[in-house]
């Protein structure tokens, strides 16, 4: 099953090298992480992700061992933008000498950099940003700006305290014509002092939800006051303005500047059912050990994972993990394709990729934050603790709901994309890709249900025609009532709530076809297989709420803890006095509380100054 989860034998392999490498160095400690203060806390990720750096460097880490050392130390900050916007920002948007130029710094280290779009008055309308880079021609420079308060730069991971550089996204003016935003490369601080740049105020946005990772992270304010640049600082891969100030754009879809949103969103998916399977490892793993209840003539008490309540809350979110899991690895194919697509100029595959990424990332991470919730509340008072590991981890992934697009906004967009492909049926243009199946429009508007008997409902091919059912007709029912209002924008708005139920399902038909196609793969292992089809049907039965669940949970409740411990996580990883591998739960969380600032005196502070007087005044009064 770890297999089936990592997706080869060699992913395992890597993982456990890594996850074993962080667990056994001190330095990436995280037990006490939620009792350091705010600068601490920030010290602290400055420190491992040194260190992180020199281990990278002595052990001649690969690109992929480095991320997973990174994935491991489990802790937020500048590195995460670097990496993961920063760079890809330049290489898809950069000229190939702008990225011979920039990476090789960057990939040394020798520069840090972020990716700094969002301002305090625009975050999803990236249309609607108001820096400006203004082209001087006297002096070939870009002026950078910010004309307003609400243009100031709001958001970026690590502009606070760490970034030296960051991709900043502006409206560019040329010849006194706005052409709208494209990106910039600045650089915000000195490499002698790290102290800003003339013309630059910069700082923390301040603290964030909950304590302890994400709080790790210096989120940036940043004011420019005709900050200038040379041209050549201009992503230029998109457009380019000439030394007299001419603005060109090249052959390429404008919608590119937003390609690394596109790449970040794909990776978020498999960020979720990772954040997921975490979760759902200490809640299961928990629910085995923990016993309330049921004992009979003095025996054993009952294992909470036996009701059936337990599971009818929490497998759905088991065979969730699995589900993002697969979806996830497809979404990282269809993004490699579209990429090298990309690279011999085929777009056609451009706008299935942005409906793709945008809905896995906005169904995925809307269902593991509740579902991280949940396992809290299904690990009952101990799932409060923050040395259970769950508070952390959903203040650690409740923002992806966030960052990298709202999602409903990101749902607006794939019903942007469904509506647009119902009326291309409509004039006889047969869908591709993942809306293949609205081709079948005939059918599927008018088929009886495919399910007429109980096993029918464990029939891969029946499921997958009632979601196809399911999804193509609440995509044709919005575009009639669409195509009833006064114009297509009024219906689009009026509609948006059901255009957003239609997306979901069509994204949720994409979640359960690939979990269906995994299972057509050659599986290792034996019974594994079989497992797994279990999961598939609880993840898509539950979904229609349907009868069938009971049984399924009864099936899967035997193999349940063998289900998660393939996730195969490190006790340090998964961080839960509640989700140990060896169960010991009860002795580590009592060694857990000791850990707490709180308990290194026995008379707390402020006894002396608070409570014995007002102790001491009302004994007296008590006395009169
Ligand atoms: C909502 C939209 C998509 C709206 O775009 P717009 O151009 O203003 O308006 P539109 O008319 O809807 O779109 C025009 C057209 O552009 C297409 N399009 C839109 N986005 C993409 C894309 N990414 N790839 C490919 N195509 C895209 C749309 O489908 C439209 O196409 P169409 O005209 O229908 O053929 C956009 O503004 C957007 O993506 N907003 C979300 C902003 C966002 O995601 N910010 C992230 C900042 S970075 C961050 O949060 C980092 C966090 C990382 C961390 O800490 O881990
Ligand atoms: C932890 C964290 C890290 C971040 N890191 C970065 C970073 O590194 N770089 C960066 O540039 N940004 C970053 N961001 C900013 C992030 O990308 C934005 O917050 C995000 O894109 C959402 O935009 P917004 O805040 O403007 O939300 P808004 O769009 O203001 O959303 C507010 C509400 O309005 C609704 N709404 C908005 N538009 C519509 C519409 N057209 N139709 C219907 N409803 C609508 C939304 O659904 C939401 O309910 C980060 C944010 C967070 C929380």
């Amino acid at each position: 099953m770890k297999v089936a989860w990592a997706g080869s034998r060699h992913a395992v392999e890597v993982a456990d090298r890594m996850a074993c490498l962080v667990a056994s160095d001190p330095v990436f400690r995280k037990d006490t992480r939620t009792m350091l203060s705010r600068k601490e806390l920030f010290k602290d990720t400055l420190k491992k992700a040194a260190h992180a750096w020199k281990r990278t460097v002595e052990l001649h880490l690969t690109e992929e061992e480095a991320n997973l050392l990174r994935l491991y130390i489990d802790q937020p900050g500048y590195v995460d933008l670097h990496w993961v916007m920063f760079v890809p920002a330049i290489k898809g948007q950069g000229t190939e000498e702008q990225q011979k130029k920039w990476l090789t710094m960057a990939y040394k280290f020798q520069i840090i950099g972020t990716y700094a779009q969002t301002e305090l008055g625009h975050g999803s309308n990236v249309q609607g940003l108001e820096t400006t880079a203004t082209f001087d021609p006297s002096t070939d420079e870009f002026i950078m700006h910010s004309p307003t308060l609400t243009s100031s730069k709001w958001w970026p991971g690590g502009l606070g305290k760490t970034s030296t550089h960051a991709v900043v996204y502006a409206r560019l003016i040329t010849e006194g014509k706005d052409y709208g935003i494209h990106g910039f490369i600045m650089q915000l601080r000195s490499l002698d002092d790290h102290s800003p740049l003339p013309g630059i105020t910069i700082g923390d946005i301040g603290g964030k939800f909950g304590s302890g990772a994400y709080n790790s992270m210096d989120n940036g304010v940043m004011r420019l006051d005709h900050v200038r640049i040379p041209r050549d600082q201009m992503l230029m891969r998109l457009a380019q303005v000439t030394r007299e100030g001419k603005y060109v754009h090249s052959d390429v879809p404008k919608q590119l500047l937003y390609g690394t949103m596109v790449y970040v969103r794909q990776t978020i998916v498999a960020d979720a059912s990772r954040a997921l399977s975490r979760a759902v490892c200490i809640a299961v793993r928990y629910g085995a050990i923990r016993k309330q209840f049921g004992s009979k003539a003095g025996g054993p008490e009952t294992q909470v994972l036996n009701y059936k309540t337990q599971q009818s809350r929490l497998f759905p979110f088991l065979a969730s993990a699995y589900a993002f899991r697969f979806v996830g690895q497809w979404l990282k194919w269809l993004y490699t394709d579209v990429t090298q697509k990309l690279e011999s100029k085929d777009f056609s595959t451009l706008p299935e990729a942005h409906a793709c990424t945008a809905g896995l990332k906005s169904v995925t991470t809307s269902a593991t934050a509740d579902a991280i919730e949940e396992c809290q509340k299904l690990c009952g008072g101990h799932g409060y603790l923050n040395s259970s590991g769950l508070p952390e981890l959903f203040a650690v992934n409740l923002p992806a709901c966030t960052y990298e697009g709202d999602n409903v906004v990101l749902l607006l967009q794939v019903a942007r994309f469904l509506m647009k492909t119902v009326s291309q049926v409509a004039s006889g243009k047969q869908p591709v890709g993942t809306t293949a199946y609205m081709g079948n429009i005939q059918h599927l508007m008018q088929c009886k249900s495919v399910v007429n008997t109980v096993e029918d409902w464990l029939n891969p091919a029946a499921i997958k025609e009632v979601f196809e059912a399911r999804a193509l007709r609440m995509a044709v029912n919005c575009a009639q009532n669409i195509s009833k209002a006064p114009s297509q924008e009024e219906g689009f708005s009026e509609l948006s709530p059901d255009l957003v139920e239609a997306a979901v399902a069509h994204v949720q038909l994409i979640i359960v076809t690939k979990f269906i196609e995994k299972l057509q793969e050659d599986i290792l292992g034996h019974g594994v297989k079989e497992q797994l089809q279990k999961l598939c049907g609880i993840y898509a039965l539950h979904l229609i709420h349907n009868e069938r669940l009971g049984k399924l949970y009864a099936q899967v409740r035997p193999n349940a803890v063998a289900l998660v411990d393939a996730f195969d996580y490190t006790d340090h990883y998964l961080g839960s006095a509640l989700g140990r591998y060896d169960g010991d739960v009860y002795s580590a969380l009592y060694k857990e509380a000791w850990k707490d600032p709180l308990n290194e005196t026995v008379v707390p502070d402020g006894y002396q100054e608070h409570l014995r007087p007002l102790l001491k005044q009302q004994l007296k009064l008590s006395r009169l």
